[in-house]
C-alpha cells in the first residue's frame, strides 16, 4: 500500500479503532497514532479528567488541534476518538490525511465491551439504551466515511485483512491522481 497516504479509522466507542489500528499498522509496517492518546499527552490529564474539569467542548477543541497537528504525515494509521465525526471541521482534516474507514461494529459487541470497561465519560454510568441512542444519532456521521467495514466477532488480524482488501481500490485511485 502506498506510504504517501495515511489511513484514518473512525467508529463508535469500543468499536476497535485503537486495537485494529495498531494491528493494521504492524501489518503494513506503518506508524500508529491514537488521537485520544495525543489529546491526553497535550492536556497532561486523562480523558475523564478533561471532561470533568473542562467539559466536552474543551475536549473537542483539543481533538481538532491534534488532528490539525497530524497534517503532513505519511504512512500512518490514525485511530480517532469516537466523537471526532461530530465536528464538521474534523472531516476536512481527516480527508486530507487519507481514506477514512468506518469500523461498523455490531451493537451487541459494543454493549459487551462497554459494560466490561470504564474510562469513557460518555458511556460510564449510562444505561445501554442511552448509549445506543447516541450510537444511532451518530451513525449518519460515521457513514460519511470513504469505506465501511462491518465487524462481527472476529480477531483483529481478520479485520486488518479485510481493510487492506477494501482499501486496494483507494490506493489505485491515489496512483491515478
Ligand atoms: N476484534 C476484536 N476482538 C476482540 N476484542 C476486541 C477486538 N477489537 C477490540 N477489542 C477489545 O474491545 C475493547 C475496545 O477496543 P478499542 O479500545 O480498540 O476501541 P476504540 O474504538 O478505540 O474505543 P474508543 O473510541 O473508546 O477509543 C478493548 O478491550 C479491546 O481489547
Ligand atoms: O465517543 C466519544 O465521544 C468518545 C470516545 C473516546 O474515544 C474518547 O474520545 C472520549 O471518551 C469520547
Ligand atoms: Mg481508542
Amino acid at each position: 500500500m502506498a506510504e504517501t497516504m495515511n489511513i484514518v479509522l473512525v467508529g463508535f466507542m469500543a468499536s476497535g479503532k485503537s486495537t485494529v489500528g495498531k494491528a493494521l499498522a504492524d501489518r503494513l509496517g506503518w506508524q500508529f497514532v491514537d488521537c485520544d492518546e495525543l489529546v491526553v499527552g497535550k492536556a497532561g490529564r486523562s480523558i475523564p479528567e478533561i471532561f470533568a474539569g473542562d467539559g466536552e467542548e474543551v475536549f473537542r477543541d483539543l481533538e481538532t488541534a491534534v488532528l490539525d497537528e497530524l497534517q503532513g504525515r505519511q504512512g500512518t494509521v490514525i485511530a480517532t476518538g469516537g466523537g471526532i465525526v461530530t465536528r464538521e471541521a474534523n472531516w476536512e482534516l481527516m480527508r486530507r490525511l487519507g481514506p477514512v474507514v468506518f469500523l461498523r461494529t455490531a451493537p451487541e459487541i459494543l454493549r459487551q465491551r462497554l459494560l466490561a470497561a470504564s474510562g469513557r465519560p460518555l458511556a460510564d454510568g449510562m444505561d445501554w439504551e442511552a448509549i445506543l441512542l447516541r450510537y444511532r444519532q451518530r451513525l449518519p456521521a460515521y457513514e460519511r466515511a470513504d469505506v465501511t467495514v462491518d465487524i462481527e466477532d472476529e480477531p483483529p488480524a481478520m479485520i486488518v485483512e479485510r481493510i487492506c482488501t477494501l482499501l486496494a481500490g483507494e490506493v489505485d485511485r491515489e496512483r491515478d491522481d
